[in-house]
């Protein structure tokens, strides 16, 4: 149904192909997993499929991808739309309507539908994806996952024979995660569609997957072949494959189902006792400091590390001690007709890294937004170090909290990295340089004259973040930091903020990505519905929960193992 023969993809201005010699057929009625560490031309691969590439983003296709026997490169995307629907990797870039309804439809008008079709259509699609109480709404004001949702149901009401999708359940909770690809394996398995589907978190795709294209490295050509058999040699890969890795089980499990049929002798080699106080991820890393001790160890923190690598880094010496970070309590919010917030509140010490849960529309964002004093709360009282951050201007108010957000493009306006950085510089009151010193030391070999724009996504995220950090806020929060990173660029944002928070930083992460709570956050709080239903520590609130527990946990229960270090650690 999709076929590639010896494709080449050359964008404009770059000597080297982005992607070469891609040569593999996905079969019709099958899910295809396209995985790859980020940069390696996956969207470029999924591009030449919609007909994206290269009648929209320029350059030279070489070789032939035909889709349901049409040459996409004759075929311009219009006349491919009756057949691929494709779901990008921006949903807010996708939306061509108003309304949640009228996105649904809009596909469909398009391609001159009878109205009781469309109609029929709706209705199942609000149902399959669980939109109905959201079909009037303005997509303006839906949450980050409830978009995500949108965005896949509209290309679904077309019923296109193929579908392409760039990482489509980057912002959905692991509950929507599993009910939309739960749907997807439905129209495969039932309607023939087929799919070719870039995903970076494979612990939640993985086993829906007939066959996997691997893309290991830039230029290089795919490895094409069953799940288990690429896994086996893939340079990204989810826990469940690592722990098994580990464990030297083979065939490699590729479900937690399983691998927990496989674990019994490694539970039996781990020792009860540590298994009942891993909270503490196993690290080489300085451990997250508590609030009795925000000083940080020397030598190994964040700031030191700044300061020795860019010869700007004056002002960044030594850390200074923070007071008490947040404090909010009782926060009533409405947004429109809908309560946000009921009650909600939350208090973070220096040096805590504080994991923020819970599902679609939980509020997540809400209460980053009340302590940031872009939500103004209705009830309830928000302090943050010393000031109320609705009351306070924002030249003051980003000394006490940064706010890296969902999508870090919205932090960035300026067309270079230096001159993002002179605002920077500028809107903190810092010193000159301070922020390009910082990004020097987060991204070393970034020139000046780099558009944000063209940066990967991991490396926009460290953008963002060094120009948040340029005001040294006390308190930093991230709104699901992960989207669109691989497990290379997590690891590294993952040292950052364990650095962080050991310099008496606090960081709260609202975050659907188990894997990254389970390795960084101490603590984890549980929003649902407007109201905190959990607040302790990680592994007590999610080794229990079927949707917030991450593989190891669920493969390695009762003990309350979070992380593959962790065994590695405790096996040594
Ligand atoms: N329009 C363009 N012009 C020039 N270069 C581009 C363009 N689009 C992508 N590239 C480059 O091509 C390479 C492959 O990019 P692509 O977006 O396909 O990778 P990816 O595997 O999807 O990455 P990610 O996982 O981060 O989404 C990258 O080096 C990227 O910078
Ligand atoms: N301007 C608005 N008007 C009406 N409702 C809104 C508005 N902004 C947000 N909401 C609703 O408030 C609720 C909380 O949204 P919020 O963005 O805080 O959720 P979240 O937990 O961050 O979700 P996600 O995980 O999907 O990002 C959602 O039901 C959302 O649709």
């Amino acid at each position: 149904m999709i076929r590639f023969e010896d494709v080449s993809v050359t964008y404009d201005g770059v000597a080297e192909p982005a992607v070469r010699h891609v040569d593999f057929e996905v079969p019709e009625g099958e899910l295809a997993l396209l995985v790859g560490p980020s940069g390696v031309g996956k969207s470029t691969v999924l591009g030449a499929v919609s007909g994206l590439v290269p009648h929209f983003t320029g350059g030279t296709l070489r070789g032939r991808v035909t889709v349901a026997g049409r040459d996409t490169r004759t075929h311009r995307p219009r006349e491919l739309a009756d057949v691929v629907g494709t779901v990008g990797q921006d949903p807010l870039a996708h939306f061509v309507t108003d309304t949640v309804e009228d996105e649904l439809a809009y596909g469909m008008e398009s391609l001159g539908l009878a109205p009781a079709v469309m109609r029929r259509r709706v209705e199942e699609t609000l149902d399959l994806l669980g939109l109905a109480d959201l079909r009037g709404r303005q997509i303006g004001t839906l949450s980050g996952g409830q978009r995500q949702r949108v965005a896949i149901g509209s290309v679904l009401t077309p019923h296109p024979r193929v579908l392409v999708l760039d990482e489509p359940t980057s912002a959905l909770d692991p509950a929507a995660a599993e009910e939309v690809l739960a749907v997807l394996q439905r129209l495969v398995h039932d309607l023939g569609t087929t799919v070719l589907m870039a995903e970076h978190r494979l612990e939640r795709v993985i086993q829906y997957a007939d066959r996997v294209v691997l893309l290991p490295e830039p230029g290089a050509a795919p490895v094409v072949g069953a799940p288990a058999e690429v896994m086996a040699v893939s340079p990204v890969y989810p826990p469940v494959v690592a722990l098994g890795r580990l464990a030297a089980w083979t065939p490699l499990p590729l479900t937690v189902r399983d691998a927990r049929r496989r674990a019994a002798p490694l539970r039996d080699r781990l020792p009860t006792e540590g298994a009942r106080g891993t909270a503490r991820p196993a690290t080489t890393h300085p451990p997250e400091t508590t609030a009795a001790s925000p000083r940080p160890r020397s030598g190994r923190t964040f700031w030191s590390r700044v300061s020795r690598r860019a010869d700007g880094g004056r002002s960044h010496g030594s850390p200074r001690p923070f007071g008490a970070l947040a404090d909010a309590r009782d926060l009533q919010v409405r947004r429109g007709r809908v309560t946000a917030l009921r009650g909600a509140g939350l208090d973070v010490s220096p040096g805590e890294i504080v994991a923020l849960m819970g599902r679609n529309g939980a509020g997540k964002s809400t209460l980053l937004g009340a302590l940031t004093g872009l939500v103004r709360p209705q009830a309830g009282s928000v302090t943050v170090g010393p000031v109320v951050p609705a009351a306070t201007p924002p030249r003051e108010l980003v000394r006490h909290v940064g706010l890296v957000p969902q999508e870090p493009r919205d932090l960035l306006y300026a067309d270079t990295v230096a001159a993002e950085c002179a605002a920077a510089d500028h809107d903190a009151g810092a010193a000159p340089g301070t922020c390009r010193a910082l990004v020097a030391g987060l991204l070393p070999g970034v020139s000046d004259d780099t558009h944000p724009r063209d940066l990967s996504e991991g490396q926009r995220l460290v953008l963002a973040l060094a120009v948040v950090l340029t005001a040294r806020p006390p308190l930093l929060l991230l709104d699901e930091p992960t989207r669109g990173l691989d497990y290379a660029a997590k690891a590294r944002l993952v040292d950052i903020l364990r650095a962080l928070a050991a310099d008496g930083h606090g960081i709260v992460l609202a975050t659907h990505d188990v894997e990254l709570a389970a390795e960084l956050a101490r603590r984890v709080v549980l929003l649902a519905d407007g109201e905190v239903i959990a607040d302790g520590p990680t592994a007590e609130v999610v080794v229990s929960s079927p949707s917030f527990a991450p593989q190891v946990a669920k493969i390695l229960a009762p003990g309350q193992w979070l992380t593959v270090a962790q065994v590695r650690e405790a096996l040594r």
